[in-house]
């Protein structure tokens, strides 16, 4: 049976002498086997709690386990995630970033360069392999964002804003690719691009102000607006309120 990625009474905040509380005791659990889109309004806390979940950031009170294993070492190597803010590395091609990032997450450097390969064509970075990543554009980027979290083996995949600012091809592509993973833990996906993921996700989760206020399916999200026919950006606005989305 998939292991499942659970956080339980989470809490966490930024800043020591002014301490910003962004969670106080929340539990959650990633569905295996299932895409799960993760939305709330700005600030909410959804990149936060997928640094949590990746063993990135580490919670004042609270776990983060994967299969009842809650040392952040087996988060880091179990869990894959693409940051909302991808960097490049300096001095390093497109390519050779990619190799890079196989070879920290553990891979040999053959496995590395194998995958890597492959990877740059699905993300259609193929022509910039032997580019700069630091003179990629911000959609290349991001781009090479989401190959570096799928360069390795995990069992949970976690993306924030993977379609942002990409081109309407380029989200295409996106879709493609999302369509073709299978990952037992689960895939987690923050996003504001609601409509970019339509008829892709299994699972919806809305955070408002570091609280989950919705965990279910499409459709029980638009039964929530009275309307199961409602989409996920109309259901989730809502939800919410419109206008502070
Ligand atoms: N490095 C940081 N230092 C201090 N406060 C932070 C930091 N990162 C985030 N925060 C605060 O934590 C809260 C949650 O931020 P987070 O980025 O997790 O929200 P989000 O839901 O991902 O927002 P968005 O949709 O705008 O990306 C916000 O109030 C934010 O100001």
């Amino acid at each position: 049976m998939a292991e499942s990625l659970v956080a339980a009474g989470l809490s966490f905040g930024y800043g020591r002498l002014r301490p910003h509380q962004v969670f106080d005791g929340l539990d959650w659990a990633v569905r295996p086997g299932a895409v799960t889109l993760l939305l709330g309004p700005n600030g909410a806390g959804k990149s936060t709690l997928l640094k949590l979940l990746c063993g990135y950031l580490r919670p004042q009170a609270g776990t983060v386990a994967l299969g009842g294993r809650s040392r952040r070492r087996d988060l880091v190597r179990s869990v894959a995630w693409m940051p909302q803010e991808v960097q490049a590395c300096w001095g390093l091609t497109t390519l050779e970033q990619l190799e890079y990032a196989g070879w920290l997450a553990g891979l040999s450097r053959a496995d590395a360069r194998v995958r890597a390969a492959d990877l740059i064509d699905r993300v259609d970075l193929g022509d910039k392999r032997g580019v700069r990543s630091a003179r990629l554009s911000g959609g290349q980027l991001r781009r090479l964002g989401l190959a570096q979290a799928l360069v390795r083996v995990a069992s949970v995949l976690l993306l924030d804003e993977p379609t942002a600012g990409l081109d309407p091809a380029q989200t295409e592509n996106v879709r493609s690719i999302l369509a073709g993973l299978e990952l037992d833990g689960g895939i987690v996906v923050s996003t504001h691009q609601v409509a970019d993921l339509d008829g892709q996700v299994d699972r919806v989760a809305v955070l408002a102000e570091g609280r989950l206020r919705f965990d279910g399916t499409p459709a029980e999200l638009g039964a929530t607006a009275g309307d199961r026919q409602a989409t996920m950006a109309q259901a989730f606005a809502a939800m919410i309120g419109g206008g502070r989305h």
